[in-house]
């Protein structure tokens, strides 16, 4: 397999363009913990979250937002009958949609049924090293919605599912690996402050359906996703003094990022 390349400043200088003119709208179905800063993280972004969570709602709305996000963090039964229903909208309607499999593994429910939805043309998919080795069967998950894993560790496993699920795979940690099977880019920075906040990886997958609805290519868009992340994550993390203005100069950070070619 090919070394992981790094994304150059033009790269992410023009994915990051794309996504403030194109101000993709969001649909989110996703967990309790984290609505509010998944909603302030894209809207930071320039992106439109929305929160549509009812199954006839979520199967109307999925069809007409940008991209969709499923995230199976608080996953019950209603809501996965809902999850199904919009997935199943978005694919008729072409809108890309991403999975965040959140402690997948150990818990048999949220497995099986985000083993079962990666059968269905997720556009991305987005975990932790734990999740990414769980999702692809190599590991028995990690601690709840923590990963005892290194990145590197799922880098093959997170190959291995782009290639059976022509998806594009992140997974992330202290580096965030991006994958279409192929081709691979590594993406370095962010800071152990990230993991101190609830909801940074969650909000992150929400970033990552945002640029996976641009045009052009997605294995591009998609580390940017993930480096723009990692960017407002450090500049961010030298600012401050623990998690609580962690969040607050985060968003800044986001809100302010230019990026020169
Ligand atoms: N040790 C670390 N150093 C720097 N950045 C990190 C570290 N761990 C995680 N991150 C960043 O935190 C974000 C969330 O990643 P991660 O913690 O892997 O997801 P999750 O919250 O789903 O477990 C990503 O942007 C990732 O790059
Ligand atoms: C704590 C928790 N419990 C269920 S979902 C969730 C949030 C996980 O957020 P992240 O994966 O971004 O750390
Ligand atoms: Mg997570």
């Amino acid at each position: 397999m090919k070394q992981p390349d790094l994304l150059s400043s033009a790269q992410l200088a023009h994915s990051l363009q794309l996504l403030h003119q194109h101000a993709s709208l969001v649909h989110c179905m996703t967990n309790d913990v984290v609505q509010t800063f998944t909603a302030n993280v894209l809207l930071a972004l320039r992106a439109s979250p929305a929160m549509v969570i009812d199954a006839d709602e979520a199967a109307q709305f999925s069809g007409y937002a940008d991209a969709l996000l499923i995230n199976v963090g608080t996953l019950t039964r209603d809501r996965s009958i809902a999850m199904q229903a919009a997935v199943e909208a978005a694919n008729r309607a072409g809108t890309p949609w991403t999975l965040d499999p959140v402690a997948v593994g150990a818990l048999t429910f949220r497995t099986e049924f985000c083993q079962q939805l990666l059968t269905q043309q997720p556009a991305a998919i987005r975990g932790n090293a734990s999740e990414i080795l769980a999702l692809a069967n190599q590991a028995a998950g990690g601690r709840g919605v923590d990963s005892l894993h290194q990145a590197d560790a799922a880098l093959s496993a997170a190959q291995q599912l782009a290639h059976d699920y022509r998806s594009i795979v992140a997974v992330t940690g202290e580096v965030d690996y991006v994958t279409d099977g192929q081709h691979t880019f590594a993406i370095p920075g962010g800071s152990p402050l990230m993991t101190r906040v609830v909801g940074t990886g969650c909000a992150l997958s929400a970033v990552v359906a945002a640029f996976a609805s641009l045009p052009g290519e997605r294995l591009q868009h998609v580390a940017a996703a993930c480096r723009v992340m990692s960017l407002a994550g450090e500049r961010a993390a030298r600012q401050v003094q623990g998690p609580g203005s962690f969040v607050a100069a985060f968003l800044d950070a986001l809100w302010t990022l230019e990026v020169t070619p």
